[in-house]
């Protein structure tokens, strides 16, 4: 019997959670697998993730690798930097869960039944733009802390309503609390959302190769064009940014039905003043570049000066989960 393959992940529940279906899938695939979790400073801390930095949910996990206290790590890929992390090789990136956002309020109420001046948590700058740019009147609470803290907060008394990604609420089975999964035309999800991204040293290339079987393609390439519109916003995920890009069923120049990459994006301003969107369809090999072009039509726009002055680098929207 060969040495489990550890597996590393934060450990609040949501992200033991997501370790756990790739350690089960490793296990499936006949190779022994154990959880190893890693405390991060960001899981310690309660200060503004704007405050406490870049990856700071993912960089000691990264640590952990190098260091060999574990031979994998399983992050939500939207909390990932953009840059490449020398060394270390995304080798998975799973089926994806539903990637949009959702709305959890008191009393079973939608974002259209939310009265104006009702409370709403969210610290993620693009949750907040694009709330406010719907018009509702909401009064835009921060809200930081693990999914259980965030929805404590509604109970308390403290907020109307708060808007979490539905892949945390479903994957900690909690999808019953959902008042609303909101229609990414009115607020698109953060890249890569949904996503998880499996990590291993490059030079481990038999497990490398063992990993890769996790991969789903579509997945795959959906992220990378929703994380090319993001570098090239040089935007770090606290942005005002959302993109989302899809696999869908179109039909080719001789009349064949073929699949293309739905991609769009969105830079906004925080105060949902003005909110700048674009899309493209075109080949899935092409994901990157339809994801640059998105982006450099943003530019051209004027999404720079839109985004400018907010904090480049960081994760979303604080302790995921
Ligand atoms: N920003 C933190 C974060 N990172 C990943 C998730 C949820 C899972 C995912 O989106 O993959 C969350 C919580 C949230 O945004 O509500």
């Amino acid at each position: 019997m060969p040495d489990p393959i550890r597996v590393g992940t934060r450990g609040s529940v949501l992200a033991r959670t997501q370790a756990g279906t790739v350690r089960d899938a490793l296990i499936a695939a006949g190779h022994p697998a154990e959880l190893v979790i890693i405390s991060t400073s960001g899981d310690k801390s309660m200060s503004p993730v704007e405050k406490i930095g870049v990856g700071v949910f993912t960089a000691e996990l990264r640590e952990a690798i190098r260091d060999d206290r574990v031979d994998v790590a399983v992050h939500s890929f939207k909390d990932l930097p953009t840059a490449a992390e020398p060394g270390l090789t995304i080798a998975a990136v799973p089926p994806r869960a539903d990637a949009r956002d959702a709305l959890v309020a008191r009393d079973g109420m939608t974002l259209g039944e939310l009265p104006p001046g009702a409370r709403v948590g969210t610290s993620a700058p693009r949750r907040v733009a694009q709330l406010r740019a719907l018009g509702l009147g909401l009064d835009v609470q921060p809200l930081r802390g693990n999914l259980e803290r965030r929805l404590g907060r509604i109970d308390a008394g403290e907020l109307d309503a708060v808007i979490l990604a539905r892949a945390g609420l479903d994957r900690t089975d909690r999808t019953g609390l959902i008042t609303e999964t909101i229609d990414p035309l009115q607020m698109l999800p953060a890249p890569a959302q949904g996503a998880l991204a499996v990590e291993c040293r490059s030079g481990d290339e038999a497990l490398v190769a063992l990993v890769r079987r996790l991969d789903d393609p579509d997945t795959h390439a959906a992220v990378a064009a929703e994380r090319a519109v993001l570098a090239r916003l040089e935007a770090g995920c606290t942005a005002p940014v959302g993109a989302l890009a899809e696999v869908v069923d179109s039909t080719g120049p001789d009349g064949a039905p073929v699949l293309e990459l739905s991609v769009r994006a969105a830079a906004a301003a925080e105060d949902g003043g003005v909110v700048l969107r674009a899309s493209r369809v075109g080949p899935v090999a092409d994901a990157e570049t339809l994801g640059r072009a998105i982006a450099d039509e943003l530019l051209a726009r004027g999404a720079a000066d839109l985004m400018a002055g907010t904090p480049g680098g960081a994760p979303e929207s604080g302790v995921p989960g």
